[in-house]
């Protein structure tokens, strides 16, 4: 859907991105990670030309962005800052509606598209419509800049360090907020991080960069368990693995299957602690409920953790 072809910015002698290549699939999730001044920012804002290349091209489903104006560009492409820049004399609704109004769309239709948006990004409309953005505080706010960027229903979203300024309850919060609606609205989302958590959590690949260059692209289980590099082995760290289970939930690892007679854990717990009760229990496969009823099995093999040892004479192991 997004093509860099050889994308390069240079400032005098020194390349920023260099020789840059990669393909962002339509509907995923793709976290431009590394570490300081790797390239990451520049790569994104040359996605929607606020940057301006020096050599190779952005392709957008098949067309050469440098053939389109950057308004009309833009339009398509939804971007989200760590300092998301709400309008101070807006409320939160108007703040929201700010593209739907540009666009000319009826009141009435943007009024029920901004109720929807809040609801999504979990702020209750009845309660935070009016208020002023200096009436939220810092996670409220970052919510009401995800809305916004949601507003224009673009089909790709960049965001530049989207949670980064908020403290770990409510970034957490956040990103799984955020997950959940991208895999709902299947945008397109391209999210520069330098939060290596951040990136196991939430992408569906990484594109790992260093001084201006690809070190690796690949989904979380490829750098974590086939890093291209020595650079992507220590960049991600020795407990990368157990650090990703930490990101997920139980539910996401269940299968079908007959759980009878196993230890039960809860959907939402993070794969990590179950990891932990099947050590605890001798158990290398777990019964996932959720709300009580069971959705399936969660196996060790599943957890693919290479640093841990499967528990011995487990009662799951046929
Ligand atoms: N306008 C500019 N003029 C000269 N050099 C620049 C300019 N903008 C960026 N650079 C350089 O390009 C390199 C890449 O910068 P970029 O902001 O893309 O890095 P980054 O990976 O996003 O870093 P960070 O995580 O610290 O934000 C850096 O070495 C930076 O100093």
């Amino acid at each position: 859907m997004i093509e860099l072809q050889g994308l390069e910015k240079r400032y005098g002698d020194s390349a920023a991105v260099h020789d840059l290549n990669l393909v962002f699939a339509e509907g995923e999730l793709t976290a431009l990670l590394g570490p300081s001044g790797c390239g990451k920012t520049t790569t994104l804002r040359m996605i929607n030309r606020l940057i301006e290349p020096t050599g190779g091209r952005v392709m957008l489903r098949g067309q050469d962005t440098q053939t389109l104006k950057p308004e009309t560009l833009r339009r398509g492409i939804g971007y989200v800052i760590q300092q998301i820049g709400l309008f101070p004399h807006l409320n939160v609704a108007q703040n929201v509606a700010t593209v739907p109004d540009l666009l000319g769309r009826p009141a009435r239709e943007t009024e029920r598209r901004v109720d929807e948006l809040l609801d999504l990004v979990g702020l209750d409309p009845a309660e935070y419509r009016s208020k002023k953005p200096a009436e939220l505080s810092g996670g409220q706010a970052q919510r009401v800049g995800v809305a916004r960027a949601l507003a224009a229903d673009p089909p790709v979203l960049l965001m530049d360090e989207p949670f980064g300024a908020l403290d770990p309850l409510a970034r957490d919060k956040l990103q799984d907020a955020f997950r959940d609606i991208q895999r709902r609205l299947k945008k397109t989302v391209i999210m520069v991080t330098h939060d290596i958590d951040e990136a196991l959590r939430l992408a569906d690949r990484i594109a790992l960069m260093n001084t201006g260059e690809l070190a690796q692209f690949g989904t979380p289980d490829d750098l974590i368990h086939r890093p291209a590099s020595s650079f992507v082995r220590q960049f991600l760290g020795e407990d990368a693995a157990l650090r990703q289970l930490a990101g997920r939930r139980a539910a996401d690892f269940a299968r079908p299957g007959d759980s009878s007679g196993l230890p039960t854990v809860d959907a939402h717990l993070d794969a990590r602690s179950a990891l932990g009760i099947m050590l605890r229990e001798g158990s290398d496969a777990l019964a996932v409920t959720d709300a009580g009823q069971s959705i399936g099995i969660l196996r060790w093999s599943d957890l693919q953790t290479s640093p841990v040892q499967p528990p011995l004479s487990s009662p799951g192991m046929k």
